[in-house]
């Protein structure tokens, strides 16, 4: 069976040039075999009646890459591609989403973790979210703006010709303190190097926490945005058992509201790093590498969270440590 194809989403507010950063993957003499879906697609199934026997349509271009536009539901979409690859009507070995304007990330990055058989073919490589930074400060009133920038792997300012720099300096501060993990890179018209929006493995679990995560303390808040990060560290021990124990409540009475986490560890008595990583209530745990003997054993762990409960984070995570 060949690897799975990786998939990244990419997300953002109205307007915020989603559509313009697509056209230009879909034309670019890149020599990848792309599939891109738009995304008419809803959950209602109104479309599919009104559309009916052909709810997906495939285009390939010159370049080789696939433009697909569906009007169905995303699974049913997902598997009609596979469908297609496996009888050798289309190519690709990569996969972007673009999502609605108006659109959670979440569902479309949960399809990849919950459905088995898409889960063989399918690994999702990470979720990119365009901010338009002409109108940010508006799109950012709207909770589901912020969770689009929360969710994110990395961040993508369109628009910034429109804007002066001191402005775009002030935003790039506020999508910190929003996500702290997600670097921020600018896009001209929709282009952007490749190498940024491809491969990021956002969602594997390894030792890497962000391209762009830094330890350096953000300034304050002069907007208390609803999403926001919290970055803990240590040089002390943690106990295994009461930090897994910690983790499960947190989830139990909190999973809804926190969008992403990660943490690399250093587990009392264990000479490899401990990393887990998860999205909402889904999240998973590997040992990594050991820790090199003159190496700092450091522990740090990113919450991005909608509301997020900082002292009861800090609390919980103080009581782990030895
Ligand atoms: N000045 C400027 N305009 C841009 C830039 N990127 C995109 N635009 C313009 O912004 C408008 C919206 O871009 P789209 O690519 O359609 O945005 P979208 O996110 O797909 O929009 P929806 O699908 O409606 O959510 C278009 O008129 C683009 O030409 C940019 O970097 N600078």
């Amino acid at each position: 069976m060949s690897s799975p194809i990786p998939v990244t989403i990419l997300s953002g507010f109205l307007g915020a040039g989603k559509t313009t950063l697509l056209r230009h993957l879909l034309k670019a003499e890149h020599g990848l075999k792309i599939a891109v879906i738009e995304n008419e697609f809803s959950d209602a199934g109104i479309d599919t009646q009104l559309l009916g026997d052909e709810p997906v349509q495939v285009m390939t271009l010159a370049n080789g890459c696939v433009c697909c536009t569906i009007h169905t539901d995303l699974t049913k979409a997902l598997y009609l591609l596979l469908e297609r690859l496996d009888s050798g009507e289309i190519a690709f070995d990569r996969l972007v989403i673009e999502c609605t304007g108006l659109a959670d990330p979440a569902p479309v990055a949960q399809t990849f973790f919950i459905d088995e058989d898409l889960r063989k073919r399918y690994i999702l490589d990470g979720i990119l979210t365009l901010v338009d930074a002409a109108h940010a400060e508006i799109h950012l009133t709207q909770a589901i703006a912020q969770a689009q920038v929360g969710f994110a792997d990395r961040l993508l300012l369109s628009k910034t010709d429109l804007v002066d720099a001191a402005h775009v300096q002030a935003l790039s501060e506020r999508l910190t303190r929003i996500n702290r993990r997600a670097p921020i890179r600018v896009v001209e018209h929709g282009k952007i190097d490749l190498a940024e929006l491809l491969d990021i493995r956002g969602f594997n679990l390894n030792a890497d926490l962000g391209a762009g995560f830094s330890l350096r303390p953000v300034g304050k808040a002069s907007t208390a945005d609803r999403i926001s990060s919290l970055v803990l560290r240590t040089d002390k021990p943690l106990d295994i058992d009461k930090l897994s124990e910690f983790m499960n409540q947190l989830l139990e009475e909190h999973g809804k509201q926190l969008l992403r986490y990660k943490g690399v560890l250093n587990i009392a008595g264990e000479s490899r790093r401990l990393v887990f990583q998860g999205v909402l209530k889904l999240y998973g745990f590997d040992w990594d590498t050991e820790w090199a003997p003159d190496e700092a054993r450091e522990s740090v762990i990113v919450f991005i969270a909608d509301e997020l409960p900082e002292e009861k984070i800090r609390a919980g995570f103080e009581a782990a440590l030895l």
